[in-house]
Formats: structure tokens, C-alpha cells, sequence
């Protein structure tokens, strides 16, 4: 007799929270729905708290307007932008999960070359679940996926790798380009598709892209924060960015790995360049003078936490960047500000609540997750 055969529970179902920047009806999920729908949303929603955001039916979310962020923050709402994707980052900060994903609502289901649909949430928890190799290219990339290996003269003491803290996926259709070149290739779509996982080498930095991403909370969380854009400020389009290059700087300092490569998604919408260039133009420029701060970014060994490394971080940003213009104060102030939300909202205490509560916690919005907590 045929034993009956367990369902196979989706990986990291209750281990996982998919984090949606919004400011529109969230319709994009029902292409999602076969990946998405055993996972619990935080949707951030963004601008105007009186507008009603439209969920699809059969998802399990919870939804923060700015009132709510507001409301959970209190004087620390500072750290988290208002009218800029941005945003997002309050999600990382009230989630009680392992691990994070976080996806832009332009961004849908891609297929690969044979025409098979892409579960990309499914490949970054691949990526995140293997070990990354920062301190040696492996010439066949990924050497932990299904036939691949380590090549010949790769040492055999560093095949053990390091954790993987970040997954950085790709985009089909319109490309994450800049609004200069955005002005340059208008019709230029990124049809290749490249299978393979590669970690970025220790000692170099990338362009973090916050439209596809996933990463580790618990291992790099606190250096997730994606401000201060938006409303106020005077840039705009640099919060991934900014978050990428001292995430990248903590984890070579913490022998943490981050991988770019596969999942794909089909970015649908190009946003418009020319407000795209008022929102870039300063991080265009400042960017020749953050990025040398960055690659000589030196980490004390007494920083030996994330938060440790955030508040040194945040310290040498006002130093040495504070000239370049007051902004880098305001931020160096803010990256403390987020640290302290951070430990706020995630001490053992709120941990212990937030698994009580979650035993129980129906979708909602936070209002009722979240009483007054500062
Ligand atoms: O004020 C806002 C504007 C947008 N959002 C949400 O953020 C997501 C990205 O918005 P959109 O797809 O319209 O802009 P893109 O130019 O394609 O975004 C890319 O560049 C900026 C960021 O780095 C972003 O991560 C990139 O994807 C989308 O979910 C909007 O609903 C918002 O919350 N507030
Ligand atoms: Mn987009």
C-alpha cells in the first residue's frame, strides 16, 4: 500500500517575511500567488496614510501606513523615509524573521530561456542557504550548486566558505540604470539572461539594487537601512546604494559573504528619467568622493556586532564625509537613530512577545500588532 506522502512545507515558510515598498494596489501579487501566498507580507505602505492599498485576497500581511510607522517609532520616525522607496526599511525593522525578501510592485514573474517561470524567491533562499566564497573566485561561480564544483587550485582550507548574508537578484526587461543613462538607452531593455550565482569578492564593492533582494536579518539586518531619501532630502535613488556599500564594508570586516547573480524578475515600468536625474544628480557626484571613504574604510577589531560596526560606521561618515555637505551629518545621525530603533523594537523582550503574538496574530495592520512602544 502507497504510504501517503507529507506535503513538502514551502523553504523557510514561517522563517521568512517578504518586505513590499508601496504607494499603489498591490495587483502585481497574483502573478506571485504560487511563490508567494504561504508567506507573510509586511507591506510599508508609503505618501498619502489615508489612501486604501489593495491586497489580493489569501495573503497573510500586515500593513503599515505612516501613521503606523509614526505610531511604532515615535521620535525615531526620523530614520525612515516618507515618498521614497526607501521606506522598505521599516519592514526589516518590525519583522521577527530569520530572513528577508524584499520586491519592488513593478517587479513580476520572470521565465527563464526554456520558458519555465522563475521562483526567485525560491533561488534566493538557495543562495542564502549556501555558503559564499569571498576570499577566492571560483572560475565555475557558484561551486555549491547542483552540478558545479570548486576548480582545480582552489585551495581546499577556504571550500568551506563563509555565511551568506545577502542575495542580490537581477532584472529582466527594464534594467536598474541611472537617469543619465536612462536618458541615453530610452529603449534599451536587458533581454540576456546570465545562469549564475557569483560572490562578490572581498575588498570590492557593488551597487546594491533593492528592487529584488534578499538577505540574512539575523546576520546583517541592522545594516540594512535604506535612508534618509526622499521627502526633505536632497537626493533621492541612493538608499540601496547607500545600504550596499556599508552592508558590503561590514560583512568583509565580519567574514559574511554576498552573492549577485540569479533570481531573475521582469521589471516592468521604467520610472521617468528626468524626475529620476532630479532625485540622482547629487549622489552622481557625491558618489566620487563616498565610494574611495568606502574602500578605505577601516573596522576596528573591537567591532566585533553589526551594531558596532553601524555606530563606528556612522561615526567616520560625519567625520570624513560630513565636509562634502551637511547631509552626511544628518545621516551619520540618522544610521545612529536607525541602531537605536532597531535594537529597540528587536531586544529579547519584543522577540518573546513578537513569537507569542505571532502564534495567534491574524493579518492586520499594526495597530493592533503594535501598541505605543517608545
Ligand atoms: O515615493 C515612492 C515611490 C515608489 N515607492 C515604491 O518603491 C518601489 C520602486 O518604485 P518604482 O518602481 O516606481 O521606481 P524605480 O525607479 O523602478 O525604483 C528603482 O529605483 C529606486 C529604488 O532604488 C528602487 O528600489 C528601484 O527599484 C515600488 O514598489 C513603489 O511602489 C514608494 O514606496 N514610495
Ligand atoms: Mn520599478
Amino acid at each position: 500500500m502507497a504510504h501517503p506522502v507529507a506535503p513538502v512545507s514551502p523553504p523557510l515558510k514561517d522563517d521568512l517575511d517578504i518586505v513590499i515598498p508601496t504607494i499603489r494596489n498591490l495587483d502585481f501579487l497574483a502573478m506571485w500567488r504560487p511563490f508567494f501566498e504561504p508567506y507573510h507580507l509586511i507591506i510599508v505602505q508609503d505618501g498619502d496614510p489615508t489612501k486604501t492599498i489593495r491586497v489580493p485576497e489569501g495573503f497573510d500581511y500586515e500593513l503599515y501606513n505612516r501613521n503606523d510607522v509614526n505610531r511604532v517609532l515615535g521620535p525615531r520616525v526620523s530614520c525612515i523615509s516618507f515618498k521614497d522607496s526607501a521606506c522598505r526599511c521599516f519592514g526589516f525593522l518590525v519583522s521577527k524573521k530569520k530572513y528577508i525578501f524584499t520586491i519592488d510592485d513593478d517587479c513580476f514573474v520572470a521565465k527563464d530561456p526554456s520558458g519555465k517561470e522563475i521562483n526567485a524567491l525560491a533561488q534566493h533562499i538557495q543562495n542564502l542557504l549556501t555558503p559564499s566564497t569571498p576570499l577566492f573566485f571560483n572560475t565555475l561561480y557558484d561551486p555549491y550548486r547542483d552540478g558545479a564544483d570548486f576548480v582545480r587550485g582552489y585551495p581546499f582550507s577556504l571550500r568551506e566558505g563563509v555565511p551568506t548574508a545577502i542575495s542580490h537578484g537581477l532584472w529582466l526587461n527594464i534594467p536598474d540604470y541611472d537617469a543619465p543613462t536612462q536618458l541615453v538607452k530610452p529603449r534599451e531593455r536587458n533581454s540576456r539572461y546570465v545562469d549564475a550565482v557569483m560572490t562578490i569578492p572581498k575588498g570590492s564593492l557593488f551597487p546594491m539594487c533593492g528592487m529584488n533582494l534578499a538577505f540574512d536579518r539575523e546576520l546583517i539586518g541592522p545594516a540594512m537601512y535604506f535612508g534618509l531619501m526622499g521627502d526633505g532630502q536632497p537626493i533621492g535613488r541612493y538608499d540601496d546604494m547607500w545600504a550596499g556599500w556599508r552592508a558590503k564594508v561590514i560583512c568583509d570586516h565580519l567574514s559574511l559573504g554576498v552573492k549577485t547573480g540569479l533570481p531573475y524578475i521582469w521589471h516592468s515600468k521604467a520610472s521617468n528619467p528626468f524626475v529620476n536625474l532630479k532625485k540622482e544628480y547629487k549622489g552622481i557626484y557625491w558618489q566620487e568622493e563616498i565610494i574611495p571613504f568606502f574602500q578605505s574604510v577601516l573596522l576596528p577589531k573591537e567591532c566585533t556586532t553589526v551594531q558596532k560596526c553601524y555606530i563606528e560606521l556612522s561615526r567616520q561618515v560625519k567625520e570624513k564625509l560630513g565636509p562634502l555637505d551637511p547631509y552626511f551629518q544628518k545621516l551619520g545621525d540618522a544610521m545612529v537613530t536607525w541602531i537605536e530603533a532597531w535594537d529597540q523594537l528587536n531586544s529579547p523582550a519584543q522577540q518573546a512577545a513578537a513569537n507569542k503574538k505571532n502564534e495567534s496574530t491574524p493579518s492586520t495592520k499594526s495597530s493592533i500588532l503594535f501598541g505605543v512602544t517608545y
